[in-house]
């Protein structure tokens, strides 16, 4: 096995479809974290994972999934890796007894007993066919399979939306267990940063196929913050410090990127923390600069 200090490695990706573009996107997942990847609909986190696992064929770029290259060594980088998607790529007919008799062929290190040990965990039947399953025993289901052949990189692409709060919360403190075991890495896209509030280590945040922050969740959160100012004093805050501002009857709330920088220059400004939906809906919104 390699040796490396990012279990991924992006760099300069591009990937042109008509009407959209992944631009030049670059990001690193450091080993042992989990890395919430945050975008809007459309915003290219499908586009990015499916070239990340060589599904879709990147136009640019260079790849490292564990130290190997995502092309050239994909058969060897893939042993290691497991990926969850929104949609169960088993058949309908199958049943979880027949999923491990596959998938003990297919993965050297396929355990049985970790597998089985999931279903009773989420209480999943084994003889019971995939279509008779709701969404949610669908993901289950899919996350028992990947955490069953010692993988040591997970990707998931919106694993989680569509669940219950109680259901998520339940595969979130799977995620966190996992984790336990610092040679593991997750990256997992979603719409749902309540999720990734609670246990991202960095997030990555694209929009319109361009990275917009990458970075360690704590700092992001750290550094941006919403300023809270009446028309007035709006009128003197400076361009340069506003990534864009929610105009409302009375005043404005400004994204801000730099807290600390603000709350000298603005002093006596309310400045409020920004949770992670603030931050994409406010950079999501920068072109326009002011909205309602
Ligand atoms: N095979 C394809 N051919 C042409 N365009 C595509 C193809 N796959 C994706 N796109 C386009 O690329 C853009 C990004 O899509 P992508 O699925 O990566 O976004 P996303 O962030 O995952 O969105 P969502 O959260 O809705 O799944 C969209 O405009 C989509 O129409």
């Amino acid at each position: 096995m390699n040796d490396y200090e990012n279990a991924i490695e992006i760099k300069g990706i591009t990937k042109r479809y008509d009407g959209f573009t992944l631009d030049n996107v670059s990001f690193d997942v450091p080993k042992g974290s989990i890395m919430g990847f945050i975008g809007q609909n459309g915003a290219g986190k499908t586009t990015t994972i499916n070239t990340l696992l060589n599904i879709v064929k990147k136009d640019a770029g260079e790849i490292k999934l564990l130290g190997f290259d995502h092309e050239k060594d994909e058969f060897e980088a893939k042993k290691y890796i497991a990926a969850v998607f929104d949609e169960l790529p088993f058949d309908d007919r199958l049943n979880a007894i027949a999923i491990d008799k596959i998938l003990r062929e297919i993965y050297e290190e396929w355990s049985a007993d970790t597998f089985f040990g999931y279903l009773d965990r989420f209480a999943l039947p084994r003889k019971k066919k995939f279509g008779k399953f709701s969404k949610g025993m669908k993901m289950k289901l899919q996350i028992a399979a990947a955490l069953s052949h010692n993988a040591k990189l997970l990707v998931m692409d919106e694993a989680t939306t569509g669940l219950d709060p109680v259901v998520r919360s339940e595969i979130l403190d799977i995620f966190l267990e996992y984790l336990q075991n610092e040679e593991h890495t997750i990256l997992m896209s979603s719409h749902i940063t309540s999720d990734l509030d609670k246990v991202a280590d960095s997030v990555t945040f694209i929009d319109k196929g361009k990275i917009m922050i990458s970075g360690y969740k704590d700092d992001i959160l750290d550094t941006h913050g919403v300023l809270k100012c009446t028309k007035n004093e709006y009128k003197d805050i400076d361009p340069e410090d506003i990534i864009s501002a929610r105009i409302n009857d009375f005043g404005a709330d400004v994204l801000i990127s730099d807290r600390a920088r603000c709350a000298v220059k603005y002093s006596g400004a309310v400045i409020d923390r920004a949770s992670l939906e603030d931050i994409m809906i406010y950079y999501v919104n920068r072109a326009k600069k002011e909205w309602r």
